[in-house]
């Protein structure tokens, strides 16, 4: 099947410089938002069900704005939900890629457009990023996924078998049967909106739970792909409990596959209870799970220090840190760590934390009570700690929002906590290493964390760089040479981890979508063979 639409290219970032048009419309979309209270609904075969039960949504950067009230699936609508998931899948499964593709095609479109204020403006308010933040997500990174999507699958429905004189093969890319379980975190509209609509796009149906607290976002995301055509059950939207709903959908026969993005501990959950229930299931589910990061920044001696510094403010510190990818564990070397100080330094002493809504702030706060009295609790640790030296930041401030400041924590021991815990938090930890010491410190990077989603390795001197590209070739799935280790951009850089930061398959790319489809290969013989002796037996 061959792909009639143009190459997808990445959706521009608008600039949002004062007086731009883009700007006004945000700020009016801004104030709407806040003046109101959505009821977030579960969707269940194009139905919207209120419970009655609900949950706010409140913003964290000013705690007692309510902006949504989110109704709770119960595991009764859990139940009705899978019901109508399988109940669209005869249709949906029929639907050629074409036309699955002109939905999503569609919906990127409308989010490039009329729908990008809107997104964006939930995505500030409700998980409190700031509108450049929000701009690459929830518009770009989304738009992005939804149009590079259906270029991958039209690269994976091209690969073909070859076909000898006589006879015609072919591979027909199959959705799964049964359902995709989608469960999606807080950090990125963009990522929730992905892992219900990539299976979907592969002609799979879907159960979506949101993380409650992206709730907002993730529910406008469902009423653009309605605006975009897609019928009702494809994706079935179940806000709610997150072991309730999944203790639901983890133990049906139906269940296909799981596509998930959070913690490694819920993943390890998840997995554990998928892999207890094995023997029920009518197909193994597939389980793709990208999970957490101890994300590291390695600088050699070698290194541009202005550069160093700004790579780590902006790994570290862009989005409150709440990136999977962003920079938590530094390695400088002594020779350098004077001038990266000073100017980290001078640089966080420049930084606005406050309202996303004010265009000057470059931090808003943590997304909820839970993050703050967590990262909390290691800033108390570290205020009590006299092996680390707190340069910067260290102490939250909860009064109004969920804020912690930009800190930078040096610390002696190589192993402490501060270096190995994911935090997923503004906290930057360096350690400092002698100069003679690069061949040990790519072993420490190597070896201290469990997990290897992202790193970055700074250097000028050539052989520095390759050195540490091979060094550290299993301790991230995603790489950087002189620059910070956050954001990917789909078609660009696929994004994923290995050891324990998840399955690595490579959101953002045909790697992903390939485990979405179960191939079905078809061989047609022209003329069969009517009798059973070969040839050569008549001699
Ligand atoms: N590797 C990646 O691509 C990537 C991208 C984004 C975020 N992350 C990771 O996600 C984490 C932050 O996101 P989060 O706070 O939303 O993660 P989380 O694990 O707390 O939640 C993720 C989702 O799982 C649900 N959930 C929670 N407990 C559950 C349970 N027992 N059973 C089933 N579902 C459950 C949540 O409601 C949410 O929808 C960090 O660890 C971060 O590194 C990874
Ligand atoms: N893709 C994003 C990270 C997603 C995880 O939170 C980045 O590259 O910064």
């Amino acid at each position: 099947m061959s792909n009639k639409y143009p190459n997808a290219i990445n959706e521009p970032i608008f600039s949002y410089l004062a007086g731009s048009p883009e700007r006004a419309a945000l700020k009016a979309e801004l104030e709407a938002q806040r003046a109101a209270v959505r009821e977030i609904p579960a969707i269940v075969g194009g139905q919207r069900l209120f419970s009655g039960v609900t949950v706010p949504v409140t913003a964290p950067h000013e705690h007692q704005l309510v902006l949504g009230k989110v109704h709770q699936a119960d595991s009764a609508v859990v139940q009705q939900a899978i019901d109508a998931a399988l109940a669209a899948q005869p249709q949906w499964s029929s639907w050629t890629l074409e036309q699955r593709a002109a939905v999503f095609l569609k919906a990127a479109d409308l989010l490039a457009g009329p729908w990008r204020q809107r997104l964006n403006a939930a995505t500030m308010l409700g998980q409190s990023k700031t509108a450049y933040q929000a701009e690459i997500d929830s518009a770009c990174e989304l738009i992005d996924f939804l149009r590079f999507n259906v270029q991958f699958a039209y690269e994976i429905a091209a690969q073909q078998p070859l076909s000898a004189a006589g006879i015609r093969n072919r591979l027909e890319y199959r959705p799964l049967e049964g359902f995709v379980y989608a469960v999606t975190p807080f950090n990125f509209t963009a990522i929730g909106g992905n892992l219900a609509v990539a299976p979907a796009l592969m002609g799979n149906v879907v159960l979506w739970k949101p993380a409650a607290t992206a709730a907002l976002s993730n529910y406008l995301i469902m009423e653009l792909l309605e605006e975009a055509g897609l019928p009702p059950g494809v994706i079935n939207f179940v806000p709610g409990d997150a072991q309730a709903v999944s203790a639901a959908a983890l133990n049906h026969p139906s269940l296909a596959g799981v596509h998930f993005t959070g913690s490694t501990a819920v993943f390890d959950t998840m997995w554990g209870q998928v892999g207890s229930n094995v023997s029920k299931f009518r197909s193994y589910p597939r389980l793709v799970g990208e999970t957490g990061g101890k994300d590291f920044v390695l600088a050699h001696a070698s290194a541009d220090a202005a550069a160093v510094a700004t790579g780590l403010l902006r790994g570290a510190f862009e989005y409150q840190g709440q990136k999977c990818s962003a920079a938590s564990r530094a390695y400088v070397p002594a020779s350098l760590w004077p001038a990266v100080k000073e100017r980290l330094l001078q640089d966080i002493a420049t930084i606005r934390m406050g309202d996303v809504a004010d265009f000057s702030t470059f931090m808003g706060a943590v997304i909820d009570r839970r993050a703050y009295d967590r990262i909390e609790g290691y800033l108390a640790k570290a205020r009590d700690d006299q092996s680390v030296t707190i340069h910067a930041g260290g102490r939250g401030d909860d009064s109004i929002g969920y804020f912690i400041p930009p800190t930078l924590i040096e610390v002696q021991d190589p192993h402490h906590p501060l270096m190995e815990n994911e935090i997923f938090g503004p906290v930057l930890s360096v350690y400092v290493y002698a100069d003679a010491e690069w061949d040990a410190t790519l072993k420490l990077v190597d070896s201290t964390s469990p997990y290897a989603l992202t790193g970055a390795v700074f250097a000028t001197e050539r052989a520095a760089l390759e050195q540490a590209s091979y060094a550290l070739r299993n301790a991230a799935g995603n790489f950087y040479v002189n620059d910070k280790p956050t954001g990917a951009v789909v078609g660009q850089q696929p994004f994923g981890g290995a050891r324990r930061s998840g399955t690595n398959d490579k959101a953002g790319s045909a790697l992903n979508l390939q485990r979405w489809v179960s191939p079905r290969t078809v061989k047609e013989t022209s003329v069969p063979p009517r009798e059973y002796a070969y040839a050569y037996m008549s001699n």
